[in-house]
């Protein structure tokens, strides 16, 4: 489901990505760990077609995110941190104008929307204007609008910045949930619990280079520690570790 081969990304002469190769899978939810600065938004903007990789490739269901970016677009969802949302619309006009990006039926929009209410708890903001938002029902629409389509591949870059522990708890259960067979979610974090509750497996990303890859509990066995925070200093901490990706399964 996405495959990244040695992806370098220069920005002038300091390289925020040093090589980085990945594979996932359709039916996980798949971390990507780091401190800030690691390199993970500008891996998620290069997967998300919003930035070219310096060198290296990398597809999302086959489709290569520069070759075939229109299409790769059509797949994938994608919320980030500096996304706005037209002020004077309501979240349910937001959701359906963006359905009708996708060529959604109608009657499949309004479906969608009646799901997307109940699982992300949107109540009274599918009806009230993005302008008279809080943080925590802005974000909920930024991730309806995100999923309307039903992408598959979804990403997620520090989605619950931000948020209170309501809209984080609806936001992590919904997480959860979108792990299903043939779909892919990225979730890109620097809190270790939240990772450590929604992801399957774990790339931990530091100075622009992939330090481990494996499963939660493979890491907390391997490191000995008993958390992924742990796990994650224990790791960043080794200088060996900075010389060889290690995979844990
Ligand atoms: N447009 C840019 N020009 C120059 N340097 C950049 C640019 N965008 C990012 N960087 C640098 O690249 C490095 C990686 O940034 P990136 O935003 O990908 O990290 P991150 O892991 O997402 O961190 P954060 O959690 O802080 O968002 C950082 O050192 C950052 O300063």
């Amino acid at each position: 489901m996405l495959e990244i081969q040695n992806i370098v990304k220069r920005y002038g002469t300091f390289t925020a990505l040093d090589g980085v190769s990945l594979q996932a899978q359709g039916g996980e939810v798949f971390g990507l760990l780091g401190p800030n600065g690691a390199g993970k938004t500008t891996l998620l903007r290069i997967l998300a077609t919003l930035l070219s990789p310096t060198s290296g490739t990398a597809s999302v269901a086959g489709l290569d995110v520069t070759r075939d970016s229109e299409a790769v677009r059509r797949i994938i969802g994608v919320v980030n941190g500096g996304m706005g949302l037209p002020t004077r619309l309501t979240g349910r006009e937001i959701l359906r104008s963006f359905a009708d990006l996708y060529d959604m039926p109608r009657a499949r929009t309004e479906a969608r929307i009646a799901e997307l209410d109940e699982q992300l708890e949107l109540g009274r903001t599918l009806d009230v204007r993005a302008g008279e938002y809080s943080t925590g029902m802005r974000q909920k629409v930024v991730i309806a609008r995100a999923v309307i389509h039903e992408p598959k591949v979804l990403i997620l870059d520090e989605a619950a910045s931000g948020l209170d522990i309501f809209a984080r708890r609806t936001l992590l259960d919904f997480v959860a949930a979108t792990r299903q067979p043939g779909r892919l979610t990225l979730y890109s974090t620097h809190v270790m619990s939240e990772a450590e509750e929604v992801c399957d497996r774990v790339a931990i990303l530091h100075e622009g280079r992939v330090l481990h890859v494996g499963a939660v509990p493979a890491l907390l066995t391997q490191t000995g520690e008993r958390n992924l925070e742990r796990a994650f200093f224990h790791l960043v901490r080794q200088p060996a570790a900075r010389a060889e990706v290690h995979h844990a399964v």
